[in-house]
């Protein structure tokens, strides 16, 4: 089955149940100020403390400094980073090992902008983009866009961007990914997640493996 990131953790409470209660991939948590969705380094690590190793912890940062990654990276002891602004390839490369770098899809995308991080990022992300901006916007982008593409992508493949139950099948039938990140669309309010929510797009998925 398609692995299953859950992005925007801000409390101890959903962390613990969603890693109890199901078995998700990775957990993301949210180092960007602007957002709803924020949680700050002494918080994540508290909570990311209570983790099983087996689920990925990967915390997400928008056009931070390399030595703000670096250090919320170590303190919190995460094993990723989503690199979700418009940070170089040369930036990724510093970071070493364990890097996702988010691309913003639009009918303007042109995917060849990935060939120049083959070499220095582990995972894609991609997320719709509207007005310059990306990230929690909880629409999804033309899987088209994507669909389309006659050269393989170079790495594995994390779809994000309004993923919810109504469409969660016809995202994966369409492109295949490696695994989806589920945000807005398991929430009660952002930041606070519906495990009822997660669990309905979980049955789904295994429904659609089990055809
Ligand atoms: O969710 C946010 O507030 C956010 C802010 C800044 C950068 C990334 C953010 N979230 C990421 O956005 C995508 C899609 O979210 P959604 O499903 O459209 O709500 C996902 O990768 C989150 O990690």
């Amino acid at each position: 089955m398609v692995r299953i990131k859950v992005c925007g953790i801000t409390s101890e409470k959903d962390a613990v149940q969603i890693a109890q209660q199901t078995s998700i991939w990775a957990l993301g948590f949210i180092f960007v100020e602007e957002s709803l969705r924020f949680v700050n380094p002494d918080k994540a690590r508290q909570i990311i403390r209570n983790l099983p190793a087996s689920i990925a912890k990967v915390g997400v940062f928008r056009n931070h400094s390399l030595e703000e990654v670096q250090f919320i990276r170590s303190f919190c002891h995460l094993d990723l980073v989503q690199l979700h602004g418009s940070e170089p390839p040369q930036f990724c490369e510093k970071l070493g090992k364990g890097v996702i770098k988010a691309f913003g899809v639009d009918e303007s995308f042109d995917p060849s902008q990935l060939d120049a991080y083959k070499e220095v990022v582990d995972f894609y992300l991609l997320d719709s983009t509207q007005n310059g901006k990306s990230g929690g916007l909880g629409i999804p982008f033309n899987w088209d866009k994507i669909r389309n593409i006659k050269t393989p992508i170079a790495k594995p493949l994390i779809v994000a961007g309004g993923l919810r139950k109504e469409n969660i099948v016809a995202c994966i039938r369409a492109l295949q990914p490696f695994a989806v990140d589920l945000n807005s669309g398991v929430e009660s309010a952002p930041g606070k997640k519906d495990i009822e929510k997660l669990r309905e797009i979980i049955q789904i998925l295994e429904r659609e493996v089990k055809k």
